[in-house]
């Protein structure tokens, strides 16, 4: 595990998009593609919008990307709070990325429907040998002031064995919107989580998710133990 302090979110966002391009031409070259999901909220943004400018445009090999979401509000992509609609502006309408490899999360205001549609999407791309959980080249989340990330929420049950997506109801957390979420065991499965957290109070949340077991426990972030590489972005400023 590996934590990477910056004076401010800018610096963050710069080299949280050298690490994304990396990996990307790393799995690229290893195995032919390269496989993201985006983490929703704000804190992300600035990463999104380098990744559509340069140098890292033309650093990243966009034929072979496919991006998927480690969450989504259940709304409209044209709706604000839509995470594949905000991926979509700052960055995925900007890059040479084939149409066919970007794979949001079916829209339906049934959150049990839409996690069944996003779960088979994502087994018709891996076909699991095996009924094994979707390796993911790397996984940015976000983490929100209750410790939540993606949207595994304090206090939520644990999805069902062997569910690879979860239907989330409208939380406490803003936006109240019911969501869908990828499920701890397949975040866990991924060669590479990187974390991305900004300002004081975020800064301060993961010094006590990394410090402190007990008070760990309460924040769903503290449960993430990829089987490969964990990375906190952390800005303070
Ligand atoms: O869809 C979501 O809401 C996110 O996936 C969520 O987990 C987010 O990453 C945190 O709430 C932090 O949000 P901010 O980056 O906006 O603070």
């Amino acid at each position: 595990m590996e934590i990477n302090r910056f004076r401010d979110a800018d610096a963050m966002a710069e080299a949280a998009a050298g690490r994304v391009a990396a990996a990307a031409r790393r799995a690229a070259a290893e195995r032919g593609r390269f496989t993201l999901v985006l983490a929703g909220g704000r804190t992300p943004e600035g990463l999104y919008l380098r990744l559509a400018a340069d140098p890292w445009r033309a650093r990243v090999p966009w034929e072979a990307v496919h991006v998927f979401w480690g969450d989504e509000r259940l709304v409209p992509p044209e709706d604000p709070a839509s995470n594949f609609g905000r991926a979509r502006g700052l960055f995925l309408s900007r890059v040479p990325i084939p149409p066919g490899n970007v794979h949001p999360v079916p829209f339906d205001p049934d959150p049990a429907r839409a996690a069944a549609a996003y779960e088979a999407r994502l087994r018709a791309f891996f076909k699991p040998e095996g009924g094994g959980l979707p390796a993911f080249d790397l996984v940015l989340l976000g983490l929100g002031p209750d410790g939540h990330t993606a949207s595994l929420f304090p206090g939520a049950p644990p999805a069902p064995p062997g569910r690879w997506a979860a239907a989330v109801p409208a939380p406490d957390a803003e936006p109240r919107l019911p969501r869908v979420t990828l499920t701890f065991p397949v975040l866990n499965r991924a060669r590479e989580v990187c974390v991305l957290a900004a300002g004081p109070e975020k800064a301060a949340l993961v010094g006590e998710i990394l410090d402190d077991p007990a008070a760990a426990r309460r924040y769903p972030a503290a449960m993430l133990r990829p089987e490969g590489r964990l990375a906190w972005y952390v800005a303070a400023g």
